[in-house]
């Protein structure tokens, strides 16, 4: 269970831009989150994956409190989480090859040895060709830097998964196929999914529930637990 309670948090303390909000997802769940652009749904995804310390509140993934962000967490709560953002260009380091940017969480965990193998077939699992894995993020498009990205956010085997308005910058036919592929990794390792969007349709075929932002004021847990 993924456990966000009344969490406050922002960019300067004394006007935090999330505040009071509570959200619970139950092992296994899929919870989207919808709201007006602005009111916070990023800051929250980025503390749900331990990216960002909350100003107040408690953190709680899988019964083990998180007692700090980034590398204050735990390396063991750390790597429980993939974290896929909107724009794959902010979130690429422009130096590297598709392969190593898969890999690099690999690499960032002395598993280095294990790189070539996952990144074949999580190549495969995303659509991405061997032509492709050898570019740099400039010479692809958007939509295969995203599939990057997505293979990059599963290739340590999460039990959880933040999509931060994934599919915002892809067309259709790219934005259901790497939805396919997160709901394929569900389907066989149970992990749980956090979705933010604006796309009500979208995110209510995908999820087992959508939650409107106002919602979490209201300390409701969307999954029931
Ligand atoms: N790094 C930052 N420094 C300062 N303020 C920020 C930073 N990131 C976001 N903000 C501000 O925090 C508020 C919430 O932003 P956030 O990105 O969490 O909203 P959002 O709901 O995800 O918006 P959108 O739907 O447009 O992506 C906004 O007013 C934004 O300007």
């Amino acid at each position: 269970m993924l456990e966000l309670s009344r969490i406050t948090a922002g960019y300067d303390p004394r006007r935090p831009v999330v505040r009071g909000v509570s959200l619970t997802i139950g092992a296994g769940s899929a919870v989207g989150l919808l709201g007006p652009s602005g009111c916070g749904k990023s800051t929250l995804a980025r503390v749900a994956a331990l990216l960002h310390r909350p100003d107040s509140g408690t953190v709680v993934v899988d019964g083990d409190p998180v007692r700090g962000a980034r590398h204050r967490a735990t390396r063991e709560q750390r790597t429980a989480f993939g974290v896929v953002f909107q724009q794959p260009r902010l979130a690429a380091d422009p130096r590297m090859r598709l392969t190593d940017l898969i890999a690099e969480p690999l690499r960032a965990t002395g598993r280095r040895d294990e790189a070539a193998g996952a990144v074949a077939a999580l190549a495969g699992r995303v659509g991405l060709s061997a032509e492709l894995l050898g570019r740099r993020p400039h010479e692809v498009s958007d939509g295969q830097l995203q599939r990057a990205c997505l293979a990059r956010a599963l290739v340590l085997r999460p039990r959880w998964l933040i999509c931060d308005e994934m599919t915002a910058m892809l067309d259709a036919s790219t934005a259901a196929a790497l939805v396919a592929v997160v709901e394929d990794y569900r389907a066989e390792s149970g992990a749980g999914l956090l979705a933010v969007g604006h796309d009500r349709v979208l995110l209510d075929r995908w999820c087992d529930e959508t939650v409107q932002w106002d919602e979490l004021r209201l300390e409701k847990s969307p999954s029931g637990v």
